[in-house]
């Protein structure tokens, strides 16, 4: 964990350093290239041997999709609670995402021509379920139900089986999310499957979903071909907190984030020296409590920080530089600071709001901008699986009344045929 202080001279530096995270290491980049390209040539053949290589499972053409009976028996298999509470998280997810639906725009202007704006769903979207240091029920709900809920009609989803192994929850999750269509697959390997197609798996129209360095230098990599969502890649939190907040809640907070990966980046920024070293201490001790603690531990030493700001106009500023996947305030009156907040993928407001509430059940999606990307994305939505198409009618007393304009825009530009387009409706020529 590096301890940085605003007052410190090498501030910047240090602070830049932060910044630069492994996710954009240039060999992840041409190992990618190399994966999809050798899936659009080879097709499910290079699925098989990537599988093989790196998920240690080998699979034929018959055995890449999960079978109906598979999905039957983890459903059988999953307890009474479990299946409650992923009905639940269901359930609060959907409303929420209902609520996103949006409307279309219609309206005759004052020279009669009728302007519109409609939304459609997409035909097919590839889900990207992450599964290899952690299986995520959770992460097939946020994807799929906003899907269902927008009205695509296809949903293929790929989640990988490390040694041969899928957590029957995700099963049972996609279940209930309405998602028959799974493929064992994952990495760069699947989204490039997804997106270009091979005999098994036919192409989908957008992908979307949260992964490791791979797969989101794959969605990258084959953004055109398809559309995606946000770059979802490792995990982030950035808090901010005063004196009012319990050291040991930072910390786990700090280590929730810490225990997905590696290359997950949990950040705490105060004005309290006493909180700084409070929360210092409390994730030592903690750390050694956590089955994951050799992943915590490595993402906390190489990417975690403690940052000192002399007031909240500099915590401030650093978040919306940082402009983290999840910022939780953990202030004893957090909605001054809320509004000022321009750069951030979900917000957590106040003590009893952690962001661990908003991966499982509270509503909000939790596939989310990582790695800066909260500067100009937003996070999975019902959006993400409509498009927007526009429309026009435009009578003859319309067009009498705005056409000439276009003529005249049309010759100036140059060009002769648009010109005509227009004039040989208005009588001219
Ligand atoms: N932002 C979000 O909403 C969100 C949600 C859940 C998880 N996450 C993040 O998703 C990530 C999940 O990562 P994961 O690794 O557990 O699962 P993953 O499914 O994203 O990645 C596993 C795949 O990575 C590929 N891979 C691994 N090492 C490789 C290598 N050396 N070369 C080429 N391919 C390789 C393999 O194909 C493997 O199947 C974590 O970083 C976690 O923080 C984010
Ligand atoms: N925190 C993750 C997004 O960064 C989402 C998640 C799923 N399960 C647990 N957490
Ligand atoms: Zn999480």
């Amino acid at each position: 964990m590096r301890l940085l202080a605003t007052k410190h001279p090498n501030f910047a530096a240090d602070f830049a350093d932060l910044l630069t995270r492994e996710g954009s290491a240039p060999q992840v980049g041409s190992a990618v290239a190399e994966i999809i390209a050798r899936v659009r040539r080879e097709g499910d053949a290079a699925l098989l041997d990537y599988t093989s290589r790196f998920d240690r499972v080998n699979l034929t053409p018959e055995t890449l999709r999960v079978s109906q009976a598979e999905i039957d028996t983890a459903l059988a298999c999953t307890s009474h609670e479990l299946r409650e509470a992923l009905t639940l998280a269901a359930r609060r997810i959907e409303t929420f995402h209902k609520m996103q639906l949006p409307s279309g725009i219609e309206f005759t202007d004052d020279e009669g021509a009728t302007c519109g704006m409609r939304w459609t769903p997409l035909d097919a979207a590839g889900l990207y379920v992450p599964g290899g240091k952690a299986s995520y029920p959770s992460s097939v709900l946020m994807n799929a139900i906003p899907a269902r809920v927008a009205g695509v009609r296809r949903l293929a989803m790929c989640v990988p089986a490390p040694h041969g192994e899928l957590n029957p929850l995700v099963l049972a999750a996609a279940h209930i999310a309405g998602v028959k269509e799974i493929y064992r697959i994952g990495g760069a390997q699947a989204v490039a499957a997804l997106a270009y197609g091979t005999a098994s798996i036919r192409p989908v129209d957008r992908i979307v979903g949260p992964g490791n360095a791979y797969v989101a230098e794959a969605k990258r990599q084959v953004f055109g071909q398809v559309g995606i969502d946000s770059i979802a890649g490792p995990s982030e939190v950035l808090i901010l907190a005063d004196d009012s907040a319990n050291p040991e809640h930072i910390a786990i907070d700090l280590l929730a984030q810490a225990e997905h990966d590696e290359d997950a980046q949990s950040i705490l920024i105060t004005t309290s020296g006493p909180l700084a070293s409070a929360v210092a201490s409390a994730v030592e001790a903690l750390l050694p409590t956590l089955p994951r603690a050799a992943i915590a531990s490595a993402s906390w030493a190489n990417n975690g920080a403690i940052i000192l700001v002399h007031n909240w106009d500099e915590a401030v500023d650093l978040a919306n530089r940082i402009a983290p996947e999840h910022l939780q305030l953990m202030l004893a009156e957090p909605d001054g600071l809320f509004s000022q907040i321009r750069h951030a993928g979900a917000i957590f407001l106040g003590h009893t709001t952690p962001e661990a509430v908003g991966d499982y059940v509270a509503g909000p999606n939790h596939v989310l901008p990582t790695s800066g990307t909260a500067r100009f994305a937003s996070g999975l939505s019902v959006y993400d699986f409509m498009k927007r198409t526009t429309y026009l009618s435009v009578p003859p007393h319309a067009l009498a009344a705005i056409g000439p304009a276009a003529v005249a825009l049309a010759e100036a530009e140059g060009l002769t045929a648009h010109a005509r387009s227009v004039s040989t409706r208005l009588g001219k020529t």
